[in-house]
């Protein structure tokens, strides 16, 4: 049995809670929102973002987060734009050697820092892993299934991870390559927003399939000239992740998507899901594609279609036309 703080009580942070809480756990589940936590408490229940998943009376739910202090594993499950300023609360209140494994998948907002990174900006005392891969809160919440990767530069870190959560529901692997895991589970939510477009414009699944694999690829290309291991993206952080999210109904990014291909406007569709973090995924990776000098056709058009209003139609037909290309050649345009 660990002792377990999830901070973040939205779909995924509940979702691990009670999963954690189910393989005997003793788990506590924080919110900085005062009215979360007291919508929690009475209804046991996050009707908003996790409806029909009942959070047991085992999860102390709490808006304190000192809870945190003398846990075995940290948790952070909050969206990227709320990592640093989460982890900014955390400075005084972990000890040196802490583990904080961290569920978002996504950008320093407005920026190009992974997420590990800035965790470790605020918090140099603690040991950061981030764990990734396919894996909708909707399902890990009722038992069904799921694989993730647990990634960190600390292996000892790594492999705490998956001792404490791994159970016969969950099954976890290590992987040393920090920056491919972060980077898969960060710019497959691009492609996803890409996919639900399609398929809201009424598209096939040709369309699709071709947008998955090229979409990888690029996903590959910036990872690999970041540091990344090629072999993570063919992994369940990088294929895995990016399967799921874009053919899932339960994906918040395809369903902005979908929205938007049946022609609703980007903020407006994007306002209505609770967390896209793809919309801000585009922006940092159109950032990361022109300092690393790679080519991202279909992040370019995603760019074009979210942030200048540019037709979906239009941006499909231009990614049609492209230049003739080797479907191997990497570094074709690259300088
Ligand atoms: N929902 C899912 O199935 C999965 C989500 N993720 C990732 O997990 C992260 C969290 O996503 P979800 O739980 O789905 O989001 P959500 O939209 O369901 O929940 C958001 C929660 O974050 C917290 N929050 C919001 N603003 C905050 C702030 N300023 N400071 C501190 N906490 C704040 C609140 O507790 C809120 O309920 C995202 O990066 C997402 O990509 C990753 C894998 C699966
Ligand atoms: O990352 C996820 C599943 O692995 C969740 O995807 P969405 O954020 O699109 O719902």
């Amino acid at each position: 049995m660990a002792r377990i703080a999830v901070l973040g009580s939205g779909s995924w942070g509940t979702a691990i809670a009670v999963m954690a809480d189910r393989h005997g756990h003793q788990v506590s589940l924080w919110s900085v929102f005062p009215e979360e936590v007291d919508c929690l408490r009475r209804d046991r229940e996050h009707k908003k973002l996790l409806p029909g998943v009942m959070i047991p009376d085992s999860v102390r739910i709490t808006n304190d987060i000192h809870t945190a202090a003398d846990a075995d594993l940290v948790i952070l499950a909050v969206p990227s734009f709320a990592v640093r300023s989460t982890a900014s609360m955390l400075r005084k209140v972990l000890p040196d050697g802490a583990v904080v494994a961290n569920l978002a998948k996504g950008f320093e907002q407005d920026g190009t820092k992974r997420l590990s990174q800035v965790i470790a900006e605020e918090l140099p005392q603690v040991r950061v892993v981030v764990i990734s891969g396919p894996s909708h809160a909707e399902e890990v919440s009722r038992g069904i299934p799921t694989t993730v990767v647990s990634a960190s530069h600390d292996q000892e870190a790594a492999t705490l991870v998956q001792d404490i959560l791994m159970n016969p529901d969950f099954r976890v692997y290590v992987n040393p390559d920090i920056v491919g895991v972060e980077l898969g589970g960060a710019l497959k939510n691009i492609v996803a927003l890409a996919a639900g477009i399609c398929d809201g414009m009424g598209l096939g699944d040709n369309t699709k399939a071709a947008l998955m694999t090229r979409g990888l690829t690029e996903i590959a290309r910036l990872g690999v000239k970041m540091g990344a291991q090629t072999e993570t993206f063919a992994g369940l952080s990088g294929i895995g992740d990016l399967i799921v999210t874009c053919t899932s109904m339960h994906s918040r990014n395809r369903r902005a998507g979908i929205l938007m291909g049946q022609g609703v406007p980007t903020k407006e569709a994007v306002g209505r899901l609770s967390t896209v973090e793809g919309y801000h995924a585009t922006y940092s990776a159109k950032l990361l594609s022109e300092q690393y000098q790679v080519v991202m056709p279909i992040t370019e058009e995603c760019y074009q279609v979210l942030f200048n209003n540019k037709d979906p139609q239009k941006a499909l037909a231009d990614l049609m036309v492209r230049p003739k290309c080797s479907e191997t050649e990497h570094t074709w345009l690259d300088k």
